[in-house]
């Protein structure tokens, strides 16, 4: 006979749990039941607390104004409500899970997390990718133009990105399909068009923008704390022969643009208050506007894994990143360009310097592949140290190639 395990309490996690209270990260879900009807909810273990129904179940502990916020079908309102509501809301949702006081209201807005179907959890404004670790640009930039400088002039005076497909972020589990393209190897006489060969993977962490900023403001350093309400986990799929053949000299386009998947929990920043960790040493000064010398430490300590169906096949280092998420956003906003709430900008391909801690196959193979064949399921997970020993998980980023669709040789009709 199976041992009888006696009905745990889904408010006593189990030793190490990942998503615990001092993480509990952000995600929109439906039930079966009823499906059209998306609600925020936040993750607990390997449950999701229903927060559309908490103002009701604990009007004592959530204040009255943010019962519509957290009503909404997606994180936008939430996020546009600025540190100030994220902190209040985050501490409600903690004491809510975390005193016993409240078992009997709370419990019944628990619902499994293998039961209920998760969506994309804002509406994505733009979209911007960087290229901030030194490790992946020296070793892409040898592969890509080895008659060159492995990094360009510009790479340690200013963190280089580009603007991506906002329209094209899809939220983890969601299919990938083969894309077809242009591409043009020394070997062919005439640029041959087809699915692409060189599907590949890249491993990154997305930063999702929640308190806008105003046109010609740019936001300094000191900004990233009030403008950026979470991080997520990113997959920033990438066609290799596409890619290399269309770049320049204009940048990434269609290589990138047919699909960027994000995980499902945008987990906020204050979760990773114990994490943080000074970035490397610069070895050329930045300008004064990211000059973070003075600053707090900009770096992550937040370490990732690469699985492909199933096996690990990287570990990469967050905190080996030569660029900060708050240079970043200072970056992409000293030319007064102005921030929306659901802005998410990716940190570019996470690498470290050993060879199992490269964050995709370009890197991993040398340039040599082999790449993603169809079937294959990739899926990043990642971790950071939390307070007391804890650990602050990440939500997944998973994702299938599917073949790619048919195509006549002429071309769409
Ligand atoms: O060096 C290049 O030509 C481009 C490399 C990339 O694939 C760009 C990119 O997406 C940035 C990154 O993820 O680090
Ligand atoms: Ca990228
Ligand atoms: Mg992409």
């Amino acid at each position: 006979m199976p041992e009888q395990s006696p009905e745990q309490s889904p408010f006593d996690l189990a030793e190490g749990d990942p998503f615990g209270p001092h993480t509990l990260p952000y995600g929109v879900f439906s039930t079966a039941d009823a499906p059209d009807r998306r609600r925020i909810g936040v993750r607990y273990g390997s449950r999701v607390l229903d927060l559309s129904a908490l103002p009701g179940a604990l009007p004592s502990v959530v204040a009255a104004p943010h019962g519509e916020l957290l009503g909404a079908a997606t994180l936008n309102p939430l996020l546009a409500a600025g540190r100030p509501v994220w902190q209040q809301v985050r501490a409600a949702v903690r004491t809510a899970l975390t005193d016993p006081a409240h078992r009997t209201a709370v419990a019944p807005l628990l619902h499994p997390l293998d039961g209920v179907t998760l969506h994309l959890p804002f509406e994505v404004a733009d979209y911007v990718d960087f290229y901030s670790s030194e490790h992946h640009a020296t070793n892409v930039g040898k592969i890509f133009r080895p008659d060159s400088a492995a990094l360009p002039p510009n790479w340690k005076h200013l963190p280089i990105g580009y603007h991506g497909r906002a329209g094209t972020v899809v939220v983890t589990g969601t299919p990938v399909v083969r894309p077809h393209g242009q591409r043009k190897t020394p070997a062919d006489a005439a640029p041959v068009f087809g699915p692409s060969a060189r599907l590949d993977i890249e491993a990154e962490v997305g930063f999702v923008v929640g308190t806008p900023s105003a046109l010609h403001e740019p936001v300094g350093l000191a900004g990233f704390r009030d403008h950026v309400f979470g991080v997520c986990l990113v997959n920033d799929w990438s066609a290799r022969d596409i890619q290399a053949w269309e770049y320049v000299p204009l940048g990434p386009f269609l290589g990138k643009s047919f699909a960027t998947s994000v995980s499902a929990w945008i987990t906020p920043l204050d979760a990773f208050d114990a994490a943080r960790t000074a970035p490397p040493a610069r070895d050329v000064a930045p300008l004064p506007y990211l000059d973070d010398a003075a600053a707090e430490p900009g770096g992550i300590d937040l370490r990732i894994e690469v699985a492909r169906n199933g096996e690990v096949i990287s570990r990469p280092p967050f905190a080996a990143m030569y660029w900060t998420a708050a240079q970043q956003l200072a970056h992409m906003t000293v030319n007064g360009a102005s921030l929306r709430t659901g802005d998410l900008y990716a940190s570019g391909t996470v690498s470290g310097p050993e060879p199992d801690q490269l964050g995709c196959l370009l890197e991993l193979t040398q340039g040599k592949g082999p790449y993603l064949q169809d079937g294959d399921e990739v899926t990043l997970t990642a971790w950071a140290p939390g307070p007391d020993g804890s650990r602050i998980g990440l939500g997944e980023v998973t994702g299938r190639v599917l073949p790619a669709r048919e195509v006549p040789a002429d071309g769409p009709a």
